[in-house]
C-alpha cells in the first residue's frame, strides 16, 4: 500500500516533469511565496532547497508546508490517512530546508529568488549567487513589481535571467507569469516554460513592464478600495462584499491586501510611486502607511484591516 502511494507520486511527479530540463532547483526565502513554490516543486518530483535567514524562519517555513500539504492530501486521498501521509513524507523528502545560499545554488539548474520587495537586496543576493552558482544556472526573480533588468543587471547572465512570477496561494493558484529580456535566450525561456508546465501551472508571458499583466490591473485596484475609505465613501467590510457579490472575485479587495501582505503592497506601491510620481494610481496612501508602520502586516502578523487568530 505505502509503495503504490508512493509509486503513483512518483509516476504523478514523472509525467508533469519529463518534458522540464530543470531538475534542481534552489529558492532564495521561505516566507509566502518561496514556501509555496518550494512545496509545489517538490510535489512535482524537483529537488528543492529553500534558504533563508535563521534557523527559527526556516522551522516556520517547514511547518507551513507542511500545514499546506496536510490541506493538498484532504482532497487527494480523502478518508485515506495512511496514503495522506505517504505522499507528504514523499514530498518532504525532496525538500531541505536550511540557510547557506551559497552551498543550495552550487548544483541548482534554477534558482528562484522570493525574498522581501527591495531592489538593493535582491541585486546584493544575486550578486553573490552569479559567483557561487555554475555558469548555466538559470536565474529568475519572483519579484511582484521590480523590474527584472534592475535586478538582473547585478549578475553576468542576462541570457540566462527571466521572472517567474507565481501567485499566492502558489499550491491553488494556476498561473505562472514569465518575464523575458531582450538578452534571456530562446533555450532559458523554453527552459521556464517547462519548468512550470511541470509544476502544473498555465504559464503566459509579459515584457518587462511595471506589475506585468495581473499586478498592473491588480495593485491599482486594491489601492482604489483603500481610497474609497479613506475618503469615508464606504467601509472595507462593505467594499469586501460588494466586490464578491457583486462582482464575483473570491475574496474583497482588503481581504486580498492582507493575504498579500501589507508590507508587500506597501514596497510595490513605493517602488512605482518613486519612479513614476506623477502617475495618480501609483500614489502612497495614508490609512497602508499606518498599518505597516504599527507592523499589522495582514494574516502573516494576526492584524491588518482585520484581525486573525493564526493559532
Ligand atoms: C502580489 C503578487 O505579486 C501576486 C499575487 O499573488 S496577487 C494574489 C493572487 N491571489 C488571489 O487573488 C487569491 C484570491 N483568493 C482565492 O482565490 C481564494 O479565496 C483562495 C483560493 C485563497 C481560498 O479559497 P476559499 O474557497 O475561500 O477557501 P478554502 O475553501 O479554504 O480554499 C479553497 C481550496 O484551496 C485549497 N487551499 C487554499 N489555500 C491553500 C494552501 N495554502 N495550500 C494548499 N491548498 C490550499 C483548500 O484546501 C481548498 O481546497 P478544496 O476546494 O479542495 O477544499
Ligand atoms: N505576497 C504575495 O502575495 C506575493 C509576493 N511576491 C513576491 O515574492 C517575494 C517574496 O514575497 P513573500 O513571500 O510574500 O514575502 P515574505 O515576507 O513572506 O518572505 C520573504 C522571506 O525572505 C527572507 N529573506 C529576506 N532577505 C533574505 C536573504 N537575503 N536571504 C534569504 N532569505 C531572505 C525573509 O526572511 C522572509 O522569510 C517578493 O519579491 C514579493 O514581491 C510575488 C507574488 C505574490
Amino acid at each position: 500500500m505505502v509503495f503504490m502511494a508512493k509509486y503513483l507520486v512518483r509516476a504523478f511527479s514523472t509525467s508533469l516533469g519529463r518534458h522540464s530540463p530543470i531538475k534542481t532547483v534552489a529558492i532564495i526565502g521561505s516566507g509566502l511565496m518561496g514556501s509555496g513554490i518550494a512545496q509545489v516543486a517538490a510535489a512535482n518530483g524537483h529537488t528543492v532547497t529553500v534558504v533563508d535567514q535563521t534557523d527559527e524562519i526556516i522551522n516556520k517555513a517547514t511547518a507551513a508546508i507542511k500545514k499546506s500539504l496536510g490541506r493538498v492530501v484532504k482532497k487527494k486521498f480523502p478518508d485515506d490517512p495512511k496514503a495522506q501521509q505517504t505522499y507528504i513524507s514523499d514530498v518532504m523528502s525532496h525538500l531541505t530546508l536550511q540557510t547557506d545560499a551559497k552551498a543550495a545554488v552550487k548544483s541548482a539548474d534554477l534558482v528562484i529568488e522570493a525574498i522581501v520587495e527591495n531592489l538593493e537586496i535582491k541585486r546584493k543576493l544575486f550578486a553573490s549567487l552569479d559567483k557561487a552558482a555554475p555558469p548555466n544556472t538559470i536565474f529568475v526573480s519572483n519579484t511582484s513589481s521590480i523590474p527584472i533588468r534592475d535586478i538582473a543587471t547585478a549578475t553576468n547572465r542576462l541570457d540566462r535571467f527571466g521572472g517567474l512570477h507565481f501567485f499566492n496561494p502558489v499550491p491553488v493558484m494556476k498561473l505562472v507569469e514569465i518575464i523575458r529580456l531582450p538578452e534571456t535566450t530562446d533555450e532559458t525561456f523554453t527552459a521556464l516554460e517547462s519548468f512550470g508546465k511541470a509544476l502544473g501551472k498555465k504559464t503566459v508571458q509579459c515584457k518587462d513592464t511595471p506589475g506585468f499583466i495581473v499586478n498592473r490591473l491588480l495593485v491599482p485596484y486594491m489601492l482604489e478600495a483603500v481610497r474609497l475609505v479613506e475618503r469615508g465613501d464606504a467601509t472595507p467590510q462593505d467594499i469586501d462584499v460588494a466586490m464578491k457579490l457583486g462582482a464575483g472575485y473570491p475574496m474583497g479587495p482588503f481581504e486580498l491586501l492582507d493575504y498579500v501582505g501589507l508590507d508587500t503592497t506597501k514596497f510595490i506601491v513605493d517602488g512605482w510611486h518613486q519612479r513614476d510620481p506623477d502617475n495618480p494610481l501609483y500614489r502612497p496612501s495614508e490609512i497602508l502607511n499606518k498599518l505597516v508602520a504599527e507592523n499589522k502586516l495582514g494574516i502573516k502578523t494576526g492584524q491588518g484591516f482585520y484581525s486573525y487568530n493564526n493559532k
